[in-house]
């Protein structure tokens, strides 16, 4: 199984260069006003066309209107949509319509989404830690009975413990950004590199 590795919270050229140079499937722009992290529309425009085609763009969104979500994601040419906060299932389907959709959970709401989204091809879960971007790990032992196929795996992941959690849950992709850092929204080249290869040497385990 191919797994992706998403290296969230890029807010330069530089750094959008560097994570894919290291191999990164994904990318992810922070469009969060709360997070330390943000990243304006336009640079992180910039940011995609500087890594090609092959490369994903995910946009991040915290609890925002759904309009200024749609509006962003135009004219940042995001590729998909990730979507944090308490957000109906209306508002959730209604970004799908325009883009893929990372619809990311918390641990206590995991089998109560898995079964809401069951079935929805444009809707994929990321589990996650309840402070997002908060570098905090999750119980990966403890959620090892709930967490779907296909799911995506966040929360406190680093070049240190990715293939712990990889090992504990088998997730279809990983993704961080706190661990990845020298200082908020500026990457840390090593640990970026690092956290790939780890990601990418995990996956080898999985079943064929
Ligand atoms: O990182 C942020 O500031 C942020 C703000 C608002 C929504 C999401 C945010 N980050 C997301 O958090 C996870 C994991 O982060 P970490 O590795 O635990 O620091 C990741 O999906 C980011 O996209």
């Amino acid at each position: 199984m191919t797994v992706q590795v998403k290296v969230c919270g890029t807010t330069s050229v530089h750094d959008a260069v560097l994570s894919a140079e290291a191999g990164a499937d994904a990318l992810g722009f922070i469009f969060a006003p709360v997070s330390k992290r943000l990243v304006s529309p336009q640079v992180a425009r910039a940011a995609g066309l500087s890594v090609g085609p092959s490369v994903a763009r995910v946009g991040v969104f915290l609890d925002q209107p759904l309009d200024e979500v749609l509006r962003t994601a135009e004219a940042a040419r995001v590729s998909a949509v990730q979507l944090h906060g308490r957000l109906s299932s209306l508002y959730v389907m209604a970004v799908a319509a325009y883009y893929p959709v990372l619809r990311v959970v918390r641990p206590a709401d995991l089998a109560t989404e898995t079964d809401m989204w069951h079935g929805h091809r444009g809707v994929t879960l990321m589990l996650d830690a309840p402070e997002p971007g908060g570098g905090i790990p999750l119980d990966w032992d403890a959620l090892r009975p709930l967490f779907p196929d296909g799911a995506w795996l966040a929360g406190g992941l680093g070049p240190g413990n990715v293939a712990a959690a990889m090992t504990a849950l088998r997730p279809a992709a990983v993704d961080a950004v706190s661990r990845l850092e020298a200082s908020p929204g500026v990457k840390d080249p090593e640990a970026v590199r690092a956290f790939v290869q780890a990601a990418r040497l995990a996956a080898r385990s999985y079943p064929q």
